[in-house]
């Protein structure tokens, strides 16, 4: 897709003062001009006006929530790259597609490119003028010499303008997600001073929350909190021992809820390829993903899954959780819990 322009008001707004740069009425004219939606949600507005005024926030949204609006949006406001920082590579491949589709120049680096895209993305880095607005990358990239002291030298340009930390709940030990490579991150603030630090998760107890804005050297942080309701989420679980065929059930469930996309949970890999096989017999097209597939496999299926080829993916969490449709239902399979025999539905509707 080619690059789109930007909104023809972006080079007045550069040269106005802060406030204007981070007025409602702007950055609402950035939203439709780029991602056609009418307004902000929840507390979307308040985190793009944070670090756009140079400050850290720490933002908690539930899933689905629009977190990454909060660092998107900075990044088309604001000349210089935003950098992403992301803990699944089908993530950021994901939302790099689909800015890429906007016209937006945003680009991912992580194992899965090969050579001559990555020597494609440092040039542009390096070229005192990127094009690139919004750069993704895996912790375990910061966390080496050689692409700190690259984006040292991209700081040292004025030409780093946030720093968005997706999953942040992954730097806490008091986390049922820790990281170790998250917890490096913690030079980000020494090495890049003057940079505002974004956090984004969508669970951190307190406990967890204080351990981010710490490790993170987050300074007066604006804490922003948006309620855990969410009336677009059906549950439903249903207890395998009550079952007669539990991979019959799910087949005729998927059967029943035509033409959606579907994710399917499973704690292992093993049980992924099994149950893709049992989907597979009865006439469902399914395919599984998990961290035992090489990446040219794993890319295909996702992209399979993306333009509607495959309707059922069967993955582990190496899928991570993407929710990139208007509907999309997700299903967490366990035949093999100790304790409970059960298979759990929910369908997840975006509003
Ligand atoms: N202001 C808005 N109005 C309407 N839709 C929006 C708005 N902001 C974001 N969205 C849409 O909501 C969906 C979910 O957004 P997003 O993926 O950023 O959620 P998230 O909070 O990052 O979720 P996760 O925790 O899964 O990463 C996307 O399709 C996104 O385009």
């Amino acid at each position: 897709m080619e690059k789109k322009s930007p909104l023809p008001l972006n080079n007045a707004i550069a040269n106005k003062k802060k406030e204007q740069l981070c007025s409602k009425e702007s950055l609402v004219k950035i939203l439709r001009w780029h991602f056609r939606y009418p307004d902000f949600r929840g507390m979307q507005l308040e985190a793009i006006q944070a670090v756009l005024s140079g400050r850290d926030c720490f933002c908690l949204m539930p899933t689905g929530g629009g977190k990454s609006m909060c660092y998107q949006i900075p990044a088309l406001a604001k000349t210089g790259i935003v950098l992403v920082v992301c803990p699944l590579i089908a993530l950021m491949e994901n939302q790099v597609m689909a800015l890429k589709e906007k016209g937006i120049a945003a680009e991912f680096l992580s194992s899965t490119k090969t050579a001559d895209a990555k020597n494609k993305i440092h040039e542009d880095l390096d070229s005192g003028k990127p094009s690139i607005r919004l750069l993704y990358v895996t912790p375990e990239l910061i966390a080496t010499p050689g692409f700190m002291s690259k984006l040292k030298k991209i700081y040292s340009r004025g030409l780093l303008s946030l720093i968005a930390i997706d999953e942040a709940h992954c730097i806490s030990s008091w986390g049922h997600d820790f990281r170790p490579s998250y917890r490096k991150l913690s030079t980000l603030r020494s090495h890049l001073p003057d940079v505002p630090i974004l956090a984004l998760t969508a669970t951190a107890v307190p406990k967890v929350q204080k351990d981010v804005v710490d490790s993170l050297q987050m300074q007066n942080a604006l804490m922003l909190k948006t309620s855990f309701n969410r009336p677009n989420i059906y549950y439903e679980v249903r207890y395998k021992d009550l079952l007669e065929d539990a991979y019959a059930d799910l087949s005729d469930t998927l059967k029943s809820m035509g033409d959606v996309c579907v994710i399917i949970y499973c704690l292992e890999r093993s049980m992924c390829d099994d149950l893709s096989a049992h989907l597979s017999q009865s006439g469902i097209s399914c395919a599984a993903y998990h961290a035992g597939l090489n990446n040219k496999m794993r890319t295909s299926v996702l992209d399979d899954w993306i333009s509607s080829k495959t309707k059922v993916v069967v993955a582990t969490v190496a899928f991570g959780y993407v929710f990139p449709f208007n509907f999309c239902i997700f299903l967490q399979f366990m035949l093999a819990l100790l304790v409970v025999d059960i298979y759990c539905i929910l369908y997840l509707k975006m509003l």
